[in-house]
């Protein structure tokens, strides 16, 4: 059952319209150092993942095609028929989702630190008690100590600062609910049947989502490239905005 999202509009009201979908634990606000760049050509919808920022939290566990189906009814909402779509992690996942199954929906697809199928049941279940007994600041500072590589965290304590608060509030139901999704995911089978044209990027030393989860998703989709950005961890799109922004720009632009 999909909720009605949280979402922000930038950009000319004519020009293409892009969605960007966010990483789990985090708020539409991670896009922040795409908008310059994004809204000179693009109408630029960022939304707030179920469970996250703004949106509704509804009782989890959730899947990713509930997920996808929130950007379904967001689209809906907008009166689009079709749009690019760029999600990072689960945005990601949510993502691929949407590009093999609503395929009418999506032009071209922007697939940043992801996996077709990440970590183990186990390791998600740990996650969820973890979340659930203690909240979501008990995990902030490990996942924030992924997102960025060790030279910027030394370097730029006022976003490592954002960024850990920015997990710490999200809700415990929204955050346990998504790491349900991705626990019982497997997208691998799907991406062969994924026909938009695919910009699959990871960072370098992103230690949550490596570079070989990107090699694999770049060789099943058939129309896809890959590219690897160095000095970037998780969350490349913040650490090395430029790089990612001109690979955005350049692949939606076609
Ligand atoms: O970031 C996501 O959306 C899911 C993958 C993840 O959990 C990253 C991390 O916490 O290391």
């Amino acid at each position: 059952m999909s909720v009605e999202v949280n979402y922000t509009v930038d950009g000319p009201e004519d020009a293409p319209l892009v969605v960007l979908s966010g990483s789990l634990g985090s708020r539409l606000d991670m896009w922040d150092p795409q908008m310059a760049g994004l809204t000179g050509l693009f109408r630029v919808v960022r939304y707030d993942i179920r469970g996250h920022g703004d949106s509704p939290a509804p009782p989890g566990p959730y899947s990713i095609a509930d997920l996808a189906s929130d950007v379904l009814r967001l689209l809906d909402r907008l009166k689009v028929e079709r749009a690019h779509f760029a999600g990072l992690s689960i945005g990601g996942m949510t993502g691929m989702w949407l590009g093999a199954h609503a395929p009418e929906r999506i032009d071209r697809l922007a697939l940043l630190c992801t996996s077709p199928k990440l970590g183990t049941p186990e390791s998600w279940a740990d996650r969820i008690r973890v979340v659930r007994e203690q909240g979501t600041g008990a995990l902030a500072p490990t996942v924030v100590g992924r997102w960025f590589t060790p030279a910027y965290i030394e370097r730029e304590p006022d976003t490592i600062e954002l960024f850990t608060d920015m997990i710490s509030e999200t809700s415990v139901e929204g955050y346990a609910g998504c790491c349900a999704a991705i626990q019982h995911m497997d997208l691998r089978p799907d991406l062969p049947s994924i026909t938009a044209p695919t910009l699959v990027v990871a960072g370098k030393e992103d230690p949550s989502t490596p570079p070989d989860q990107a090699e694999l998703i770049a060789e099943a989709i058939p129309d896809a490239r890959l590219e690897i950005v160095p000095d970037a961890a998780h969350l490349a799109s913040w650490e090395q905005a430029t790089a990612v922004n001109e690979l955005l720009i350049q692949h939606f632009r076609g």
